[in-house]
């Protein structure tokens, strides 16, 4: 199906195990040519970037879908976890019928897909025809500080030092006990009533819990879309559940590394996806998806792929670190010029005349491998589960 030429990206030595299909080299006349496959052997950091439209969501489906599509002996040695921060990747279990035969003409066909999908107990109702499991975090796995990030509290005030204080006193809690722990302080009535008032309303959000743990997301094999769409207009509640994730998964892959020197793999190495990440970036989830994720994460097996419309707003370290960058068309100086600053010698094309080779086509887009010390222009294939991203269509309703 794939013909004798092939592009492998993020691996040195050949093989053909653990490969993902990514697309097709794009030619200067818009035809497609050999296949370009992606590596999991190996951990990797991947940024894919562009401008609204041109198919960053649609890439990182195209990549998690191949994840799904692994023989199994592949694949059960992985967790794939999807923070889907506007609810596009939960229709992945339906097939995309749509694009039946471009599907057909590279030799595949519409596929839905066996994931599973997690919101927050007050969001589980949303979705027509698929049972959604419940989605919590352990309160504890949230510092004093992410805690007073998201209560809008300053950490050195009346209220952060109470706030703290409580937090530190157990090892595990709910919400509630934090209540009760500060009702029963000796903090000002202002402090308990305002303290009070901020935990009762993140307490009617349903994701904190005392005995939440993170192990219904780590089956090896597994496919987990995290539907975080419900909290629209709660921000920091996002970057808190990322920070919680990122944090403890980092933490289970370091023990579990530990343990797998001496003996076999019982937990499955991770790739974390997460759509629109620029979101996180100045928040403590972007800490540690920095500091442990992106700077460390090779050794305990941990593998990031991030998504933005403005690779500008992510910082320097994340365009350092990452070890492939997708980018599909972008059109804004800032953007342009904070990819070319962070351009390795290798590439020896300015950012923007590698990018004026994509025109406007929705799935190009220049692949800038680190491993290989290569760039690519590649069309990104077309998916074979249903994309939740597209525009809505208005149609003459008369
Ligand atoms: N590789 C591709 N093959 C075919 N169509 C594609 C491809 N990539 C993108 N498209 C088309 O472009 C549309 C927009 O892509 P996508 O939803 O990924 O945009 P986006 O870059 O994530 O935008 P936003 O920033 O608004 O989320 C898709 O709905 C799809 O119709």
């Amino acid at each position: 199906m794939y013909g004798d030429k092939r592009y492998l990206l993020g691996r040195r030595d050949g093989g053909s195990d653990g490969l993902l299909f990514l697309g097709r080299y794009l030619a200067l006349d818009g035809s497609s040519g050999s296949p370009v496959f992606l590596d999991v052997l190996k951990p990797h950091a991947i940024l894919i970037c562009g401008k609204r439209g041109y198919g960053k969501s649609y890439t990182m489906g195209t990549i998690i879908e191949e994840f799904a599509r692994l023989p199994a002996g592949i694949r059960n040695n992985f967790s794939v976890i999807v923070v889907d921060t506007m609810g596009i990747f939960t229709c992945m279990g339906s097939p995309n019928l749509a694009e039946k035969k471009y599907l057909e003409s590279e030799g595949l066909s519409p596929e839905g897909l066996n994931i599973k999908i997690f919101a927050p107990g007050i969001h589980t109702g949303r979705y027509d025809d698929v049972d959604a499991l419940t989605f919590k975090i352990p309160s504890s796995s949230l510092s004093p500080y992410d805690y007073c990030e998201l209560l809008g509290v300053d950490p050195l005030s009346p209220h952060g030092a109470v706030l703290a204080g409580a937090i530190c006193s157990r090892n595990k809690f709910s919400i509630e006990d934090l209540i009760a722990e500060i009702n029963s302080s000796d903090a000002t009535d202002d402090v308990r009533s305002s303290l009070n008032g901020l935990l009762t309303m993140i307490s009617a959000w349903d994701i904190f819990s005392a005995d939440a743990d993170y192990s219904q997301i780590m089956e090896p094999g597994s496919v987990n879309i995290i539907d975080l769409s419900g909290y629209g207009h709660e921000p920091g509640i996002k970057s808190c559940i990322v920070a919680s994730l990122s944090r403890a998964l980092y933490d289970i892959r370091v023990e579990a590394r530990r343990k797998e020197n001496t003996g076999y793999r019982r937990t499955p190495l991770v790739w974390m996806f997460i759509d629109e990440a620029h979101m996180f970036m100045d928040t403590g989830a972007g800490n540690v998806l920095i500091n442990e994720w992106l700077r460390q994460g090779r050794q305990p097996g941990l593998s990031l792929v991030l998504a933005t419309q403005r690779p500008s707003a992510l910082g320097r370290d994340v365009l350092s670190q990452a070890d492939m960058i997708i980018c599909h068309r972008l059109t804004l100086r800032d953007d342009i010029e904070a990819l070319e600053k962070a351009r390795p010698s290798y590439v020896k094309e300015p950012v923007n005349e590698a990018l004026s080779r994509l025109g406007a086509i929705r799935g190009a887009a220049v692949i800038v491998d680190d491993t290989t010390e290569s760039y690519h222009v590649v069309k990104v294939r077309p998916r074979v589960s249903l994309h939740g991203g597209g525009e809505p269509i208005v149609r003459n309703v008369d």
